[in-house]
């Protein structure tokens, strides 16, 4: 493992994104800057490369398409934006999971099957990519990467099992993907002159809807976007619409937008929404299940003061994931909020930082401390989430050098002790902090006076609380990083 890849914690996951104008084409509407813009909302979930595929519409055999590494502004100057022409077209940033880090495996994926293009870009892992990658080959494909998400695209030119009369039928080819894999995907996928939105039949990964206003007429549409995330919408003049189901196949046309079908899930399983999209990898300006995931943390946080609350003079949090649940925490605890942490922004995660010492410093570094609310005072500190611990305790020891009287550390959400295998890279399970100290051992270890999670319990409720849909059919969130109960056995 470079020291790069040892110096992240929590990686996000990716991001996916589509756009298409309405009828009339050629369209006025610049789609490839209304993508390029909804890349940009989604840059926290993947800055490893991006990519745009373009299509012209009907009568074009090919796309535009332009990918590489690193950010998204980057690849996609005006120049880049200017050729890349299209009524429609999706896009992807990405953090790898199932294949290195490199040009070859940005995404998205584009193939030339019997029916014409086909781009695929997904954010997810599969559950059973090893079966479907033999299963896949075995029909006589050759696949040149280790991506998941290629495989995806080749198991989508698979004929499906009942056949085509009419030219190709892509939704009974999508339908056909999905049952052979149910975990973990959503994905958006173009051809010529459609895009089709699908997430898989647990939910796992996100997927909406927004409607691209007219700026001229606001009783029209412009066109409609499908994306990871709806944090981008305002910048792009998109009004959110409504989540993808989970199972659902969405089909846009220039028309506009239909369910072409929806997927149960085996044994009429629950739900399984990633739980930490709520914790962490969102934006806290994106809607999910019908609710702002910034008011989820602000709930985490009331639980989290009702859970385990301790004297202080103040409340503070661990910028940036852990603010809005410190807010939380000083509204039910009337123990007010003050900042004690500048974070620098212009030091990312990718800050190389060639060995274990100065990688603890490097953690300093990243912060500041905000002397005069710091010296003499009694602070709860919040953070959203410890994995390796590596960031909290050069936290602590920073107040200290500033004076803090005491640092009780409030974390909302439960210890993190099992691995991910649904598009999250969660350290191996050796790696977790969680598995290997005692909450009494690991406060000691980080130097806090006190430390507390919140239970698995209080970030249900913090999600389920005020969510529009309560059903219990409905819903339901995979909670397997924290309690080891997967939705689905893996398959190798
Ligand atoms: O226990 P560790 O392995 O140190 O990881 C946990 C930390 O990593 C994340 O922050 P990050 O700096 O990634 O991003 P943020 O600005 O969104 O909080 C998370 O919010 C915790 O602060
Ligand atoms: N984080 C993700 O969603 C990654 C998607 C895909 N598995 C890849 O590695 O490209
Ligand atoms: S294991 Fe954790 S990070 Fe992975 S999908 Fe489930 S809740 Fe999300
Ligand atoms: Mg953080």
């Amino acid at each position: 493992m470079s020291v790069e890849e040892d110096d992240r914690q929590l990686r996000h996951e990716c991001g996916v994104f589509g756009c298409i104008a309405s009828d009339p084409w050629p369209t006025d509407v610049d789609v490839a800057q209304v993508i390029c813009l909804g890349l940009l909302a989604l840059q926290h979930r993947g800055q490893e490369s991006a990519g745009i595929a373009m299509s012209e519409g009907d009568n074009h055999t090919h796309f535009n398409v332009k990918k590489g590494m690193g950010l998204v502004s980057n690849i996609f100057n005006e120049e880049a934006i200017k050729k890349l022409k299209g009524n429609l077209g999706i896009g992807h940033t990405r953090y790898s999971t199932s294949a290195g880090s490199e040009e070859v495996n940005c995404q998205p994926f584009v193939v030339h099957s019997a029916h014409g293009a086909l781009a695929v870009a997904h954010n997810g892992e599969l559950f059973n990519a090893g079966k479907l990658r033999r299963m896949v080959l075995a029909r006589g494909v050759g696949l040149s990467t280790h991506s998941d998400s290629e495989l995806i695209t080749q198991a989508l030119c698979l004929n499906p099992p009942d056949i085509e009369i009419d030219g190709p039928d892509w939704p009974a080819r999508i339908r056909h993907f999905m049952e052979l894999t149910k975990l973990s995907y959503s994905i958006v996928i173009m051809e010529k002159d459609r895009i089709f939105g699908v997430r898989d039949p647990y939910g796992n990964r996100p997927l909406c809807i927004g409607k691209l206003m007219s700026l001229t007429d606001s009783n029209k549409e412009d066109g409609w976007v499908v994306s990871s995330e709806s944090c981008g919408f305002l910048s792009m003049g998109a009004k959110y619409v409504r989540d993808v189901y989970p199972g659902e196949i969405v089909e846009f046309t220039k028309e506009g937008f239909h369910t072409v079908s929806i997927m149960g899930r085996p044994y009429n399983r629950p739900q399984a929404f990633c739980i930490f999209e709520y914790v962490y990898f969102a934006r806290p300006d994106s809607i999910y299940e019908g609710q702002m995931v910034y008011s989820v943390r602000l709930r985490s946080g009331i639980v989290l003061a009702r859970e385990s609350l301790v004297e202080a003079d103040i409340v503070s949090s661990v910028p940036e994931s852990g603010t809005a649940a410190a807010h939380g925490f000083s509204m039910k605890s009337n123990i007010p909020f003050a900042e004690v942490l500048y974070k620098n922004r212009y030091v990312g995660r990718t800050f190389i930082q060639p060995n274990a010492r100065l990688r603890r410093l490097g953690v300093a570094k990243k912060f500041g401390a905000i002397v005069e609310n710091v010296a003499g005072k009694r602070i709860i500190l919040i953070d959203d989430s410890i994995v390796r611990g590596t960031t909290i305790g050069p936290i602590i020891k920073l107040l200290r050098d500033a004076g803090a009287k005491e640092v009780h550390i409030r974390v909302a959400s439960p210890p993190l002790k099992f691995t991910c295998n649904m598009g999250i890279n969660i350290p191996t399970k050796a790696e977790l902090i969680a598995n290997k100290l005692t909450i009494e051992q690991l406060a000691k270890h980080i130097g806090a006076d006190t430390l507390a999670y919140l239970s698995v319990d209080g970030l249900k409720e913090a999600v389920k609380e005020k969510m529009p849909n309560k059903s219990a059919i409905e819903v339901g969130h995979c909670t397997a990083c924290l309690t080891g109960e997967y939705p689905e056995e893996l398959t190798f």
